[in-house]
């Protein structure tokens, strides 16, 4: 059986530039697999259905929370937004790493249900660098916009549920620093003991 790949769940208030940051950690890193999120929020211009999201109505999200089919969902600024739970543990299961970029109230939900993940919160230098990437990303409302950053205070206050806070200044300086992360959580000892505990069993001497 190989060691059971590392779930990393990756948080930080809309337009900290996760998604930013996680391209750029996945341009150096090809071990990772990406969790593609489901959503019922309208599909933006380029989002294409299956790579960004799975985009789907309500009907057809709330017929998935209702089957278990949901390793975590959340209702973000009016939309559903949710992890599908079989492609997590395939990927676990084949001692892959994975990533779920996910706000908070899902991340919470994860912390239950696989306490072994790796919690990682990125945050802006301060408000008013992340309501300017908001405006300038240009996908949103003001009115949208509003809303998230009032998510975004609530999420900040929730950040000491997580692991590690990473800073996103610039985003090579953060996507390597949550690189840095990822390396050493694989080093822990509580994810090594066994096979040791294994080969020292089975030696002969
Ligand atoms: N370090 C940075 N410095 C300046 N701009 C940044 C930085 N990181 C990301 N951005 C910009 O901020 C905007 C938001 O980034 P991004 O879409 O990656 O955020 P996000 O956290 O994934 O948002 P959401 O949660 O809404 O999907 C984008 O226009 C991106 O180019
Ligand atoms: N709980 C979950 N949150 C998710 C998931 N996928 C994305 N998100 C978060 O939603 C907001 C808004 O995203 P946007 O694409 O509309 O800007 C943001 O914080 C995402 O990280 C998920 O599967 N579960």
């Amino acid at each position: 059986m190989p060691e059971r790949g590392l779930l990393i769940v990756f948080s930080g208030p809309s337009g900290v530039g996760k998604g930013t940051v996680r391209a750029k950690i996945f341009e150096q890193e090809n071990n990772f697999k990406y969790s593609v999120s489901m959503t019922t929020r309208k599909q933006r211009p380029g989002e294409v259905d299956g790579k960004d999201y799975y985009f789907r109505t309500r009907e057809e999200f709330e017929e998935l929370i209702r089957k278990g089919e949901m390793l975590e969902y959340a209702e973000y600024v009016g939309n559903y937004y949710g992890t599908p739970l079989t492609y997590v543990n395939q990927t676990l299961d084949e001692g892959k790493d994975i990533f779920l970029e996910i706000e908070v109230q899902g991340a919470l939900q994860v912390k239950q249900k696989k306490p072994d993940a790796v919690f990682v919160f990125l945050t802006p230098p301060d408000l008013e660098e992340l309501r300017e990437r908001l405006v300038g990303r240009g996908t949103d409302s003001n009115e949208v916009i509003a809303n998230r950053l009032a998510k975004a205070k609530e999420e900040i206050r929730l950040m000491s549920e997580y692991d590690y806070a990473v800073v996103n200044d610039e985003v090579e300086l953060a996507a390597e620093r949550v690189r840095m992360i990822i390396d050493a959580e694989h080093f822990r000892v509580d994810r090594v003991i066994g096979r040791y505990r294994k080969m020292v069993d089975d030696s002969d001497f």
